[in-house]
C-alpha cells in the first residue's frame, strides 16, 4: 500500500527563481486528489509560504532524504483551473519570469496570503422580530418596507440583490439598529446558467445601426478569431459588445471584459447591469479585498457570467469562457509597468487562441501593433466609421499660438469660445496634460530651478496644499521663499499644470463650476463617480483634467473640448511619442458632441502647420497610422520588430553597467549582432538617476519574435547563473512600451 510519505509534490513558490520545489505530500492528504492548482502551505528555509501544486509524483529528482513534508494543503478545489495554470505557464515564459512569482500575481492579496478560498456572499435575514411584522409595516420608510417585504418572501436578502432593489447600506442599517435584521453569510448556491439563458436581458437591446449590424454579423463564436474593432468615437461600440456577449451568455458561456485603469468601471459595469439580468462581477482596485476574492472565485465556479475588470482580470480563472473584450485596446495600463510585465491585451489574445473563443480589441485609436496586424490579416478588421444615434463627428479647429499672449494656458481666442459654450449653457471640456500648479519653480532672478535631491527630474510646484512635489519619487518639500542659490525672494512657477488653469478659470467664470479631474482631485476612492455626477446633471460647467478625461466617458452635453497643448507628443523623443499624441487628440475631441449638440474642438499648438498634426486632422487616424508604420518600418522598429530592454538600478552607477555590460555578453556569445539582430547599450534610462538609484538598460531588437525568445530563454538562464546577477536589481521587459 502506499502511504502519502512516497508522494511528492512539485510546488511553484513565489520567489525570484525559476525553478520548482519538492515537497513531501502531507501526511493528512488523499494521495489519489487531485491537488494541481491548489494551494500549499510550506517551510522554505525558515519561512512559511504559500506556493501553488503543480504535479503529485512519486518520484523525485531531488534525494528523497532531503526533501521535507509540506505543511498543509489549503484548498479543497483548485484554484487554479488547468487552463489559468497553463495561461500562466505561457507568461511566465514569454515575459521572462519567475512561474512561482506570476502565480502569485494572479492572485486576490487573500489568497497570496493563505487566506480561506470558501466563497461567501454577505446577506440580511430576520431576526425573530422582524418576522413578526406585517407586510404593511413600515409605511414611513418605503426603502424598508420593500426590504421587509422581500425578506417575508425569502430567506434572506443578499447584498448584491439589494443594491438591484436600490436599498443602500444605511437603510438596511437603519433597519438592523431597529433589531428589525442581521448580517448573516452566506455559501454561494451553483446557479445553472442555461436555466437563466431566457431571462437573460433586464432591457431591450438597441437596434444597430447598419455599420453594427455589418460588424456583429461576422463574429464567430465558435472558433478563435482576433477581431479589431475600430470603430469611431461614440460610433457605439459598447452596444456591440453588448450584443455579442449576450449571445455569449445564450450559448450558456461566460464573458470577460477588460477595461482600462482609473475611473471608468463604475460607468462601464452600471451599463452592462442595466442590460443584462445575470451577475457581473468587477475586478480591479476600486474593490475591496474580500470582494475581489469572491468575485475571483465567482467567475472560476461560474457563478459570474459576466467579468468587468482592469488589466489583473485577464488572469482571473473562469469555468467556461466564450467571449474576451478588450475595450480601448491601445492603452497603456494594460501593460503592467514592474514585477511580471505583462500586456493584459496579448495575454488575452494567447487565452483566446488556446481556448478557440473569439477576443475583440475595440478603440477609435487602435494600437500601431494591432493596426499592423489587422492590415496583414492576422485579425480581422471590423469598422464602425460614424457615430450612433443623431450624434455627427464634431468640428475639429486648430488655434495658432505664436505670438498670442497666453493666460492659465489658454489664448483669448479660446477662451472667447469657451464663454459662448457656457453663455449658452453647454458644457466644455479643458485639457491639460499635466498634473499640479507649475512643473517647475524657477529664480527669475539667477535662473536656479526647484529640483529633486533624488531624481533628474524638476519639482513640480502643487497649490492645493501648498508644496513642491517630485512627481516621480514622491518625495515633497516645502516651498522655498527665496532662492538658496541668489538668496532672491523672486522664485516663479515656469510652465502649466490643472491647477494653475483651475484656479484661472474659477476667477473668469466665478458662477460655474469648475471641476478638476486628475490623479490629485481624485484621489479618495469613488470621488471620481462623485465629481461626475455634477456632468451628467448636463448644468453648465467646465472641466479641467489631464488623460483621465480622455478615457471612453459619455456625457451628452459636452459642445467644446480645449486641447491646451498638443505640442509636446509631437517633440517626443520616444518614437511612440506621435501614436501617443494622436491616440490622446482623438480620444479628447471624442468626448465632444455626443449627444444632440454638436461638438466643437479647438486644438492650440505653436506648430500648427506640423505635418504629422496636419494628417492627423485632415486624413484621421487611420491614414496617419498608415503613415507612422510605413516610418516605422524603414526605421526597423515595432511593430516590424520585437524589442526586449533589460533594466538594471543600482546606487552605483558601474555595478549597474557591469551587470549590463555582462548581459550583453552573454547574449551576444550566444546570438552575436546582425542586420536581423541588434544590441544597444548598456546606455542610461530617458531618467537616469530616480529615488536615489542610477538605471540603465540594454535594448535588444530582433527581426523575428521567435528568435528573440529563442535568445531570452537560453540567454536569460545563463545572465541568471552569474554572481553579478544576484547583486544587481535588473528585470527583463519583454515588448516594452515605455523605453
Ligand atoms: N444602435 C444604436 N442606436 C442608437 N444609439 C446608439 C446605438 N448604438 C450606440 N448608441 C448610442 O451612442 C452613444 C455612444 O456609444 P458608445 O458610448 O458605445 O460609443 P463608443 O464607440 O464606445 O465611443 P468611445 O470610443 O468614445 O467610448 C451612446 O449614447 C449609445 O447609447
Ligand atoms: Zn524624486
Amino acid at each position: 500500500m502506499t502511504t502519502t510519505q512516497d508522494w511528492f509534490i512539485s510546488v511553484a513558490l513565489p520567489v525570484p527563481l525559476r525553478n520548482t520545489f519538492d515537497y513531501r505530500l502531507p501526511t493528512e492528504a488523499d494521495p489519489t486528489a487531485n491537488y494541481m492548482g491548489c494551494r500549499v502551505a510550506v517551510n522554505f528555509g525558515h519561512q512559511a509560504m504559500v506556493g501553488i501544486i503543480l504535479s503529485c509524483h512519486q518520484t523525485s529528482t531531488y534525494d528523497p532524504a532531503k526533501i521535507v513534508a509540506a505543511l498543509e494543503i489549503l484548498d479543497h478545489k483548485p484554484l487554479f483551473t488547468a487552463e489559468l495554470l497553463n495561461l500562466c505557464w505561457w507568461a511566465a515564459d514569454y515575459y521572462q519570469h519567475p512561474l512561482g512569482e506570476t502565480l502569485s500575481t494572479a492572485m486576490p492579496t487573500p489568497l497570496r496570503q493563505g487566506k480561506s478560498s470558501a466563497p461567501t456572499l454577505a446577506a440580511w435575514q430576520l431576526t425573530t422580530e422582524g418576522k413578526g411584522l406585517p407586510e404593511t409595516a413600515l409605511k414611513r420608510a418605503k426603502k424598508q418596507q420593500i426590504a421587509l417585504q422581500y425578506l417575508l418572501h425569502n430567506d434572506f436578502l443578499l447584498d448584491a440583490d439589494a443594491r438591484k432593489l436600490d436599498i443602500n447600506s444605511t437603510t438596511m442599517a437603519a433597519m438592523q439598529k431597529k433589531g428589525l435584521v442581521e448580517k448573516v453569510e452566506r455559501v454561494p448556491e451553483h446557479q445553472a446558467p442555461k436555466d437563466a439563458a431566457d431571462q437573460l436581458l433586464r432591457e431591450s437591446p438597441l437596434a444597430l445601426t447598419e455599420e453594427q449590424e455589418a460588424a456583429l454579423s461576422q463574429l464567430s463564436f465558435h472558433r478563435y478569431t482576433c477581431y479589431l474593432l475600430e470603430g469611431a468615437t461614440g460610433s457605439g461600440k459598447t452596444e456591440f459588445y453588448l450584443q455579442a456577449i449576450a449571445r455569449t451568455l445564450q450559448a450558456g458561456k461566460q464573458a470577460l471584459v477588460l477595461i482600462p485603469e482609473i475611473g471608468l468601471t463604475p460607468q462601464t459595469v452600471a451599463r452592462f447591469e442595466q442590460r443584462f439580468a445575470c451577475s457581473v462581477a468587477e475586478l480591479h482596485s476600486n474593490v475591496s479585498d474580500s470582494q475581489r476574492t469572491n468575485n475571483w472565485l465567482a467567475a472560476r465556479d461560474g457563478r459570474a457570467r459576466i467579468v468587468i475588470g482592469t488589466r489583473l482580470a485577464s488572469l482571473c480563472p473562469m469555468q467556461d469562457l466564450g467571449i474576451i473584450i478588450v475595450d480601448e485596446e491601445h492603452d497603456l495600463s494594460f501593460k503592467q509597468q514592474d514585477g511580471l510585465r505583462y500586456s493584459a491585451r496579448d495575454l488575452s489574445i494567447y487565452r483566446a487562441n488556446q481556448l478557440q473563443i473569439p477576443i475583440v480589441l475595440g478603440s477609435a485609436t487602435p494600437s500601431l501593433e494591432s493596426f499592423y496586424n489587422a492590415i496583414h490579416g492576422r485579425f480581422a478588421h471590423l469598422r464602425l466609421t460614424r457615430r450612433a444615434g443623431a450624434a455627427k463627428p464634431p468640428t475639429i479647429s486648430r488655434v495658432d499660438l505664436r505670438g498670442k499672449t497666453l493666460t492659465a494656458g489658454l489664448c483669448d481666442a479660446s477662451v472667447a469660445v469657451l464663454e459662448k459654450t457656457i453663455e449658452r449653457g453647454q458644457q466644455a471640456i479643458v485639457f491639460v496634460n499635466r498634473r499640479g500648479y507649475a512643473p517647475s519653480l524657477l529664480c527669475h532672478h539667477c535662473g536656479w530651478i526647484a529640483e529633486c535631491p533624488s531624481c533628474d527630474a524638476n519639482l513640480t510646484l502643487h497649490k492645493a496644499p501648498y508644496h513642491l512635489h517630485c512627481h516621480h519619487c514622491d518625495a515633497q518639500k516645502p516651498v522655498n521663499r527665496h532662492c538658496p542659490q541668489c538668496n532672491s525672494p523672486d522664485l516663479n512657477p515656469r510652465g502649466l499644470g490643472t491647477e494653475q488653469t483651475e484656479q484661472w478659470l474659477e476667477e473668469r467664470f466665478p458662477d460655474t463650476p469648475i471641476i478638476r479631474i486628475d490623479r490629485d482631485s481624485t484621489r479618495q476612492k469613488n470621488s471620481l463617480q462623485e465629481t461626475l455626477a455634477v456632468v451628467k446633471s448636463g448644468k453648465p460647467c467646465i472641466l479641467i483634467g489631464t488623460q483621465m478625461l480622455a478615457k471612453g466617458h459619455h456625457f451628452p452635453n459636452i459642445a467644446l473640448v480645449v486641447i491646451a497643448d498638443c505640442d509636446q507628443g509631437l517633440m517626443s523623443a520616444d518614437y511612440r511619442g506621435p501614436e501617443r499624441m494622436a491616440q490622446l487628440v482623438i480620444q479628447v475631441a471624442g468626448r465632444a458632441g455626443r449627444g444632440e449638440i454638436p461638438g466643437q474642438v479647438l486644438i492650440q499648438s505653436h506648430s500648427p502647420d506640423h505635418p504629422l498634426l496636419d494628417l492627423l486632422l485632415t486624413k484621421g487616424y487611420h491614414l496617419f497610422a498608415r503613415q507612422l508604420l510605413n516610418e516605422r518600418q524603414t526605421a526597423f522598429l515595432p511593430p516590424f520588430t520585437h524589442q526586449c530592454l533589460i533594466r538594471a538600478e543600482s546606487k552605483r552607477p558601474q555595478n549597474a553597467i557591469d551587470f549590463l555590460k555582462m548581459a550583453r555578453q552573454q547574449l551576444s556569445s550566444l546570438m552575436p549582432p546582425s542586420q536581423q539582430l541588434q544590441y544597444l547599450g548598456p546606455i542610461p534610462a530617458r531618467m537616469e538617476r530616480v529615488n536615489e538609484r542610477f538605471r540603465y538598460q540594454l535594448h535588444i531588437t530582433a527581426g523575428s519574435r521567435k528568435a528573440l525568445q529563442k535568445l531570452l530563454k537560453e540567454g536569460i538562464e545563463k545572465i541568471d547563473q552569474q554572481a553579478l546577477a544576484r547583486r544587481t536589481r535588473w528585470s527583463v521587459d519583454v515588448d516594452p512600451q515605455e523605453v
